[in-house]
């Protein structure tokens, strides 16, 4: 397996007027293609700093970060703004629909702006909501707008997936479903996908998990026997 993410000794201060926050301290590790990696830690801990930061969508303060080789850390706002487009794919915890398009509007938007996107149908059908293809956000559950979202990350055929806490506004039935589609995505295309969650059950399904702790790596565990989405329980 290639390795798709090194992060040499990340920090990110954010300082407002007189007060510093280290959100994070020297956090060092790699990541491998095709891995699904589950990231824990308490609330302020930084989990979102570090996937803002490997999203491209934020710049470390220090330490060094590659994708696929190619240094994240010097990048400038047009070679991120590509990076964002072209190699990742973000799932939130709010979907983050545009809500006067439908369904398949919505997918097809990734599709326009993607270098080498897959069939925006076959996604939907990949989720389960072909028939939902022309409802709008709000004629749509929480769960289904969540696949939607997840269909217009995979459908722009990035390497990587980024989850911030996919399942956070979703019933157990909901969320399983939903890890599904995120390991079947791993799986099935050798894609890397990463979640960040407080559901400590979730990891279960991982290869590894990273334990983040007051802004460091606290530990990271190898799951010998990852567990399918469907045996995990909460
Ligand atoms: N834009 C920002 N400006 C200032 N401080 C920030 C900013 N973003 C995060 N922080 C601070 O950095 C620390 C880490 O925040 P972060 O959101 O990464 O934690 P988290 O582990 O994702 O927390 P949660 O689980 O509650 O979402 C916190 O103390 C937070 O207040």
């Amino acid at each position: 397996m290639n390795t798709i993410i090194v992060a040499r000794n990340l920090s990110k201060v954010y300082k407002m007027g007189e007060v510093t926050v280290e959100a994070l301290r020297g956090v060092s590790f790699e990541v491998m293609e095709g891995e699904l990696v589950v990231v824990l830690g308490p609330s302020g801990s930084g989990k979102s700093t570090l996937l803002n930061i490997m999203g491209g969508m934020d710049k470390p303060s220090g330490g060094e970060l590659y994708y696929m080789g190619t240094p994240l850390h010097s990048a400038n706002a047009k070679q991120l703004t590509l990076y964002r487009r072209n190699e990742v794919g973000f799932v939130f915890q709010f979907y983050n629909l545009l809500p006067n398009l439908t369904a398949l509007e919505n997918v097809l938007l990734s599709v326009q702006i993607a270098q080498n996107p897959l069939s925006a149908e076959e996604m939907l059908n990949k989720v389960g909501l072909t028939d939902r293809a022309d409802h709008f956000p709000s004629q749509l559950s929480g769960g289904e707008q969540q696949r939607v979202a997840i269909a217009r990350a995979m459908v722009k055929n990035p390497r990587m997936l980024l989850c911030d806490e996919p399942t956070g506004a979703l019933d157990y039935k909901t969320s399983i479903q939903v890890l599904k589609l995120l390991k079947d995505f791993c799986d099935t295309y050798s894609k890397t996908v990463i979640i960040i969650t407080h559901n400590t059950a979730i990891a279960q399904m991982a290869h590894r998990v990273f334990y983040l702790k007051d802004g460091r790596l606290d530990r990271i565990v190898e799951n010998e026997n990852p567990l399918p989405p469907e045996k995990v329980t909460w």
